[in-house]
């Protein structure tokens, strides 16, 4: 991926960073490299994430999803890091197999999934790092029984993707299926280019050795500056441009095809850099969808906002129709692709125009390669971002607290969390 941060420098937006301050700031960028480089040398808890595309063995993928590779659907169990960077390559790119991703408990769209697809041509991925996560573990039985009820042997569709020890573990040996083991010291939302995001991509016949080698030249790139590194250059720029006030992060793809992209990148940020009363709060946007709902707010509402444009330099496209309506007839000499650019190109500058601070990422095209730079290159971006934050960018003990509470209120053990439930400030207005 390219960056461009010229819409963030002061001289263009307010808050914005000086190009004095950026110099600055690499210093800092320079020692947060060394501390990265030897994380993962010494292959330390999260910054193992960003060996992955060395890690990462394509043929073990596809050994595993051998018996379900005929599969017209595939149903992902997981929830967070365990689904959404499967859902961003899968959602991104086109494959014959319908992908369907149950990250929620939702019994009504859970079960419209179930009672819609062909489950005799569906395969099942269950995916839970720790193999505890509620949702995914009920969800996970919900569909077996789904199975059974309609006489399909749910053991030979199914593929596991777990931690070495846990109840899915257990499961996946009782049951003897075909199971992947998610990398030691890879946390949740930094594992997409492991077994976690690449199983479903092999079910659908996506190129995998492209995905990691997209990744591994975005990889290349890490040094110490980060006026030659693109994934150091957007994690500097957000951190300085939060610490100038934008404090709200709203990502835009110009691409229906990666509006996932957004969801995984809002995990990453939040779950990542939101400790210690800091982070900025990633925003889920849409080009252009968006630009008629929320471009108001980020072009005149407070300035508290960066939008990140995610763009593509080329991709199919559609040619629009002539017509005799005089007032459209300059829709005739275009294509769809041709107004997307423009309306981004138009959208871009009306917020430098207004002195709104904006980043724009570039993909060259949606495709294994550059999705594969995009994912390892926001990753590196957020692991630089938390160490110039000084936070812990690998733990979230916040979502934990709520997990325990959950497990706590419907019996799953003690946990103190789930008191704070009953405590709860009551000032309820009825109608
Ligand atoms: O993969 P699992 O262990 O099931 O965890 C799934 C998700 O659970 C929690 O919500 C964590 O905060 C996430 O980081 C994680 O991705």
């Amino acid at each position: 991926m390219n960056v461009d941060i010229g819409n963030a420098l002061a001289s263009v937006a307010s808050p914005g960073v000086s190009r004095e301050s950026l110099e600055r700031l690499d210093e800092q960028v320079a020692a947060a490299h060394e501390r990265i480089e030897a994380g993962m040398a010494n292959e330390e808890h999260g910054y193992e994430a960003l060996n992955l595309p060395q890690r990462t063995d394509p043929d073990e993928i596809r050994a595993a999803v051998e018996p379900v590779a005929d599969a017209d659907a595939l149903i992902t169990v997981g929830i967070g890091g365990s689904s959404l960077g499967a859902a961003t390559i899968a959602n991104a790119l086109e494959s014959d197999t319908e992908t369907v991703f149950l990250d929620n408990v939702d019994p009504e769209w859970v079960s419209s999934h179930l009672e819609r697809l062909p489950l005799q041509k569906t395969a099942i991925n269950v995916v839970s790092r720790s193999g505890t996560t509620a949702e995914t573990l009920a969800n996970f039985l919900v569909v077996r029984e789904a199975f059974e009820d309609a006489g399909v042997d749910w053991t030979e569709r199914t593929i596991v993707t777990t931690g070495e020890a846990g109840p899915l573990r257990d499961l996946a040996n009782r049951h003897d299926l075909p199971s992947l083991k998610v990398p030691d010291g890879v946390p949740g939302r930094f594992s997409a280019l492991s077994a976690v995001g690449m199983v479903a991509a092999a079910v659908c016949g996506h190129d995998l050795e492209a995905l990691l080698a997209g990744a591994a030249a975005e990889r290349e790139t890490l040094s110490g500056s980060l006026f030659d590194c693109p994934a150091y250059a957007y994690g500097a720029t957000t951190y300085a441009l939060d610490e100038r006030g934008a404090g709200i992060n709203a990502v835009m793809p110009y691409a229906e095809s990666l509006e996932t992209s957004a969801e995984w990148f809002a995990q990453l940020w939040a779950e990542s850099l939101g400790k210690d009363d800091l982070g900025q709060t990633p925003v889920r946007a849409l080009g252009v969808t968006d630009q008629h709902s929320q471009l108001q707010l980020y072009r005149a509402g407070p300035r508290d906002k960066l939008v990140t444009f995610v763009t593509t330099q080329e991709g199919t496209d559609r040619s629009i129709p002539a017509t005799d309506v005089e007032d459209l007839a300059y829709l005739g000499d275009a294509t769809l692709g041709e107004l997307l650019e423009a309306e981004f190109e138009a959208t871009e500058a009306s917020l430098a125009a207004a002195g709104r601070p904006n980043v724009r990422v570039e993909l060259e095209r949606v495709d294994e390669y550059e999705l594969g730079g995009l994912l390892y290159g926001m990753e590196a971006a957020c692991v630089l971002a938390g160490e110039l934050y000084g936070v812990n960018t690998f733990e979230q003990p916040a979502v934990e607290w709520a997990k325990n509470a959950t497990r706590g209120l419907l019996g799953g053990g003690e946990f103190e969390e789930a008191e704070a439930v009953a405590d709860k400030t009551e000032l309820r207005i009825e109608r």
